[in-house]
């Protein structure tokens, strides 16, 4: 007997048994979670004891299981107490091992999968395989050795690269950085038993990495610095990637045992903190959403999608041609139509120039040729899906609804990506609405992950799967909601600016009310986000919902709207033709149209100060603390409004949503997760508070389902679920 084989089974198991296990393994899945991690555990420490005593064992591989070496760590063990062997001293027992221990990676090698793969004397991995260390997009650092040990293998640069972004690395790139020692289109655990052997009874004292000296940069404190410079910025309050630099830091400055001690202390430090609760928790929020159910029970696991194997875009606009370009990326043939040839053309150029640029920055071919454009509808005859993406105007859209009923196969799935338009309005100009749903993409569409499929009260569970099974191939985060005004994300938006308006106000200023939420780690506050995004666009909204008609300058009436408190300040500065960024003045200036440098605009202060002056508004000072809970906590509000509604499904739709769409800090959870952090008892206090002090502010009048969620002893996020369910039997 030469080199003996060690299993991995992984925690996550391939689509296909996903659905279904068999018996044999029936045993192993029922046992709790904690309770299988911990037995693999310790079945690598008894394989591995059991062949590293026994003579005619040359040599040891450890590999995976169904095609997946390691996804690390298992998450839901996270706890106080983990049971079973734990991590450092089972890799320090390979890493000492007197016969060689060679890692055959398929799949994935990640977190702590990898720090078992660098404790072992060789690696060897499939062509297709993933490596990474990606603890800080969970909140945590690599706690098993990775941060010691990665730096002594690569060196500095490339392990602060890889352990402070969390990114994943291809077998090429892992081979080119030195992680393996070889790549192999064929059978890996074969081609790593051949190795293994080969290298049997060679000297294993250069293949033990924590030996190893940590290479030292020539200018060592001034790439930290800079490093962490660059790193606190891009965090925006983020701890995890901080610590990393600490611990690669303490890799290249201490003695391996040392620096092991100090990636410790400083995991210790992030473990329970509710930042890693709240990684953690999108994490698996962005898998949940994938596991979507309308409210008549049909969902992902009882609805099949439609294949799609040409599709088409209608509006080759800004969201049109980034629409195409994500479709196009797929590998799926696509049809551009544009009615307007001066369009068409700019729209080709753009779309190529981007295609281009993305296929070089992935060393591959751009897709030039799947795309074909034409000016004539009739040139959709024969798409199994089209994406409608024409002018926000209902007559338009309409219009488009009805052409394409006449010239589309039976079957075939229409989209709309309208923002605020009631899609089901649109369905009704088909003969069949069942098969049309809206697929809201985010400006640029080809770069936003988030994407809102929206079912009316027609919407075939088929057309469903079939939009979110396309949105998965686009690699987006796609979320199932309902048909109602703003849907999820623009429908939260507005109580959180309608606040920001108040608090301008009252005394506030937008670099102040900025301030706030980029300090709370939204990467751009509300203003700066309005003026990049166009103040024109909230404006057309306000005005199809006719909030925005001027009224007389002065007087209470002006700022009342259907009974209610309504603030015109961002109306007036639209009439001055302040649209931001692109007309180079909006709540801020800018050196021209189009650039992107905000600076404070005297311009809007002594305007703000007409503006009270003119209703009679007296300027007191605000707080961020006060800013914060007047924009979030409206937001959180609606939040559950849309719970209540069944607009949403749950509290993770709203916090991919919010995360992945508008920003929301990573790092904070979503929106929902936020209020169960904060408390919902301090939620609904403080919007009683202010409502009593705004009566006049619906949105500020705390919604019915976060008061029962309080009344039943305020349940952990993963719970509401069950207390909406409840909730909707019950009506
Ligand atoms: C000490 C050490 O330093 C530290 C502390 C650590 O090691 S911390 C841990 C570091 N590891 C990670 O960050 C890797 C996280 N996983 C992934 O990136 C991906 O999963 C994947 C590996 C690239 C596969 O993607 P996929 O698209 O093929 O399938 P999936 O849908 O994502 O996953 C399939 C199923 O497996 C579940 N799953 C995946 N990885 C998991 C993990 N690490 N823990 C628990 N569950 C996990 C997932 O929730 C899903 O469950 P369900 O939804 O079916 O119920």
């Amino acid at each position: 007997m030469g080199a003996v084989m060690v299993r991995v089974e992984s925690h996550q198991r391939p689509v296909e048994t996903r659905k279904r296990y068999n018996e044999e393994d029936r045993e192993s899945h029922e046992r709790p979670q904690e309770e299988r991690s911990a037995a693999v555990r310790q079945g690598i420490v008894d394989k591995v004891e059991t062949a590293l005593s026994d003579p005619k064992v040359k040599s040891v591989v450890i590999c995976g299981q169904n095609g997946i070496f390691c996804g690390g760590a298992d998450i839901k063990e996270f706890g106080p107490k983990m049971s079973g062997p734990p991590l450092i001293p089972m890799i320090h027992a390979i890493e000492a091992a007197n016969k060689p221990v060679v890692a055959a990676i398929e799949g994935s090698a990640l977190g702590g999968g990898l720090e078992l793969a660098l404790g072992c004397h060789y690696r060897i991995a499939h062509s297709k395989a993933r490596l990474g260390l990606p603890e800080v997009t969970l909140g945590l650092l690599p706690a098993a050795g990775g941060s010691q040990r990665l730096p002594r293998l690569i060196g500095v640069p490339a392990a602060l690269d890889l352990i402070t972004t969390g990114r994943h690395v291809t077998a090429a790139e892992a081979l080119q950085l030195g992680i393996v020692d070889q790549v192999t289109d064929n059978n890996t655990v074969d081609a790593a038993v051949k190795f293994a052997l080969s290298v049997a009874g060679q000297s294993l004292d250069a293949r033990r990495i924590s030996t190893y000296p940590c290479p030292q940069p020539s200018h060592l404190d001034a790439l930290f610095e800079e490093v962490m410079q660059k790193v606190r910025q891009s965090a925006r309050g983020a701890m995890a990637p901080v610590a990393c630099v600490q611990a690669v830091r303490a890799a290249a400055t201490l003695p391996y045992t040392q620096g092991l001690e100090r990636e410790k202390e400083l995991m210790a430090t992030l473990f329970t903190s509710g930042q890693a609760r709240a990684l953690q928790y999108i994490f698996f929020a962005q898998r949940a959403v994938g596991r979507w159910r309308m409210p008549s029970g049909a969902g992902w696991d009882t609805s099949k999608h439609r294949p799609v194997n040409k599709a088409a875009v209608i509006g080759l606009g800004t969201m049109g041609q980034g629409i195409t370009v994500a479709l196009a990326q797929t590998g799926l043939s696509v049809v551009a139509i544009e009615t307007q040839e001066k369009q068409l053309m700019k729209a080709k150029q753009a779309v190529s120039s981007t295609l281009e640029r993305g296929a070089k920055r992935r060393g591959v071919a751009p897709p030039l040729d799947r795309i074909s454009y034409s000016q004539n509808i009739q040139a959709v005859a024969d798409v199994d899906l089209v994406i409608e993406a024409v002018f926000e105007d209902m007559g338009l859209k309409m219009e488009v609804f009805q052409q394409l009923s006449a010239v589309c196969k039976p079957g075939t799935v229409l989209c709309t990506n309208t923002s605020a338009l009631d899609m089901d309005q649109l369905a009704s100009e088909t003969p069949n609405p069942e098969l049309v749903v809206g697929m809201h993409f985010f400006s640029p569409a080809h770069v936003m992950k988030l994407l809102e499929v929206v079912y009316g009260p027609r919407s075939s569970p088929q057309a469903v799967a079939t939009a979110m099974q396309l949105g998965k191939k686009m690699g987006k985060a796609s979320v199932v909601v309902g048909n109602c005004r703003g849907f999820v994300g623009n429908r939260m938006l507005m109580p959180y600016s309608e606040q920001a308006f108040f608090l301008l106000e009252e005394g506030a200023t937008p670099e102040l009310v900025d301030r706030a939420l980029e300090e709370f780690g939204f990467s751009m506050g509300l203003f700066r986000m309005s003026d990049l995004a166009g103040l024109d666009v909230g404006w057309r909204v306000r005005k199809s919902a006719g909030l925005a008609e001027p009224r007389e300058a002065s007087g209470q009436s002006a700022r009342i709207r259907k009974g209610y408190r309504y603030s015109p300040i961002a109306d007036l500065i639209c009439e001055q033709g302040r649209f931001g960024q692109k007309t180079g003045s909006g709540w801020y200036q800018y050196d021209k149209p189009g650039s992107r440098v905000a600076r404070s605009d005297p311009w809007l202060h002594s305007f703000l100060e007409q503006y009270r002056a003119r209703h009679g508004l007296v300027a007191r000072s605000i707080d961020h603390q006060e800013v914060l809970e007047r924009c979030l906590y409206a937001m959180i509000n609606e939040g559950f409004r849309i719970l209540e509604d069944g607009i949403a499904a749950g509290p993770e739709d709203i916090d991919v949503i919010y995360v992945f769409g508008y920003g929301w800090p990573r790092h904070r959870g979503g929106p929902m997760f936020y209020a169960s952090m904060v408390g919902l008892a301090k939620v609904l206090e403080r919007l009683e508070h202010y409502h009593q002090a705004h009566p006049d502010v619906p949105y500020l009048q705390p919604c019915s389902l976060l008061k029962r969620l309080v009344a039943s002893g305020s349940p952990p996020v993963h719970r509401w679920r069950e207390v909406i369910k409840k909730l909707h039997s019950q009506l």
